[in-house]
């Protein structure tokens, strides 16, 4: 039987870091990458052989659990038809219009138009482009710890990998685009009133993750996007909503759904001009989009001078994915992931209370993760630098603790924990037999 520490040494030999993206390699919780077989439902299960309790879900597309049959289905269809076209099909006009009817709350609509592309990367990528040629304008504000994919400018001061790896950006990166982003503090609204006072009629655009989740979960401050929306419009500049992680994963309209629908204050609720979202959409397959009003969508090429494109953009085996995947993810499926969310957060937090871990739960929806520090028990963390004060080194030994109870946990203390509609009650009672021996690692562990 080949091990995952073969393949991974054989691997390294012909891919750098032996993985296709970084955070795969478990570059901060140690050993070898589990390397996987197969998936199915709530579990995954490596090339020993070893079958996990997953909540890694691809980083989230596997809204349904892993090979939803329906959905296979569909991709299995649309392969027999043809892989690939280079021409418009009707299943893209299908899609674009179940994502601009999806995206609703209290009867408005953001999106009149969408385009659809390849990676979560491309879509921000695009988005950015698309506001600093509508508005003729060069700056773009974004946050600490928040990441939008690895286009150029949007590597300064990015979550995820970069959180994982505490990179404070790329090697790569010209100054001259580097010095076009500019990186505010995560809900901290004096930060943005200042800075638009001084540069106010040259910022294109403010993007932002819905949620943030890629420094581990960590919501805006109830108002934060609000004020973002109404800082931006009221200087002339667009506000990018970034879903690509929370679209359609915290709820059937995403977190402005969520936030806009859930919110009484009339003050809290707001329009991005444009919104981005990549895993779900795509059930499993490489398909990302973007999406706002006609009037800033139609400075897209082939209608405006703003030039994007893309070979297998619009793949048909991608859009019969993401058609599957949004027509089943009902609202029953988002009770279920919600509750199983819950239950699996509510279960961990307990576990680390038994065994004396000073902690906080931070929770975006079904979204979750936990910090560590006896700071957090009392106030939650705003910014990146209050999550980056954690005790990031109990982590490794909770992951590799949980690893070996049967569960596959996201290799970095900075991602989030996602859950599926297939996460039932089998999958749970493996979470919770393994948590006691974990947290007890994690109480164990030292600097
Ligand atoms: C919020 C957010 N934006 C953009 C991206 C980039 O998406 P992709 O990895 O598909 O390029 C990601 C994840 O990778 C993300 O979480
Ligand atoms: N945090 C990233 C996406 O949300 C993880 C996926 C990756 O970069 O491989």
């Amino acid at each position: 039987m080949i091990t995952n520490d073969q393949l991974f040494e054989a691997s390294s030999l012909s891919l750098p870091g032996g993985v296709n993206s970084p955070v795969r390699a478990f570059g901060s919780v140690g050993g070898s990458p589990r390397f996987i077989r197969s998936a199915s439902g709530a579990t995954v299960t490596d090339v020993e052989g070893t079958t996990y309790v997953d909540l890694v879900a691809s980083w989230g597309p596997a809204l349904l659990g892993h090979a939803h049959p329906v959905v296979v289905e569909a991709v299995q269809q649309a392969a027999a038809r043809g892989l690939s076209f280079g021409a418009p099909t009707a299943g893209e006009t299908e899609l674009a219009q179940l994502v601009i009817d999806r995206v609703e709350s209290n009867g408005i609509r953001p999106l009149e138009r969408v385009r659809l592309v390849s990676t979560g990367t491309e879509a921000t990528m695009t988005a950015i482009r698309l506001a600093r040629g509508y508005t003729g304008r060069d700056l773009l504000v974004k946050f600490a710890g928040h990441y939008h994919g690895h286009s150029d400018g949007l590597l300064a001061a990015a979550g995820s990998g970069l959180a994982t790896l505490a990179l404070p950006g790329s090697a790569g990166v010209t100054e001259a685009t580097a010095s076009q982003t500019i990186v505010l503090p995560y809900n901290d609204r004096a930060a943005i009133t200042e800075v638009f006072a001084q540069f106010g009629d040259r910022i294109a655009a403010i993007i932002t993750e819905a949620a943030a989740a890629n420094m581990g979960v960590l919501p805006p401050e109830p108002g934060f996007n609000a004020f973002l929306a109404t800082t931006a419009h009221s200087h002339g500049a667009l506000l990018i909503l970034d879903e690509v992680l929370t679209g359609f994963r915290v709820g059937p309209a995403g977190w402005w759904g969520l936030e806009n629908s859930t919110s009484s204050a009339q003050e809290h609720r707001y329009l991005p001009d444009l919104i981005t979202f990549g895993k779900v959409i795509g059930g499993g397959m490489p398909l990302a989009a973007l999406g706002g009003r006609a009037a800033v969508m139609n400075s897209l090429a082939p209608l405006g001078p703003v030039y994007q494109a893309g070979t297998l953009s619009g793949n048909p085996l991608a859009v019969a994915a993401g058609l599957a995947t949004l027509r089943l993810a009902d609202a029953e499926v988002y009770r279920r992931v919600d509750a199983a969310a819950a239950a699996v957060s509510n279960a961990t937090s307990a576990a680390f209370d038994a065994a004396g871990v000073a902690h906080r739960v931070q929770r975006a929806g079904s979204l979750f993760s936990f910090v560590f520090g006896e700071q957090f028990v009392t106030a939650a963390p705003k910014t990146y630098d209050d999550v980056q004060g954690q005790e990031t080194w109990r982590y490794p030994a909770f992951f590799h603790a949980m690893q070996d109870g049967g569960v596959a946990l996201p290799p970095s203390v900075f991602e989030a924990w996602f859950l599926t509609a297939a996460h039932d009650e089998a999958a749970l009672g493996t979470i919770y037999e393994a948590l006691p021996a974990a947290a007890q690692a994690a109480a164990l562990a030292t600097p």
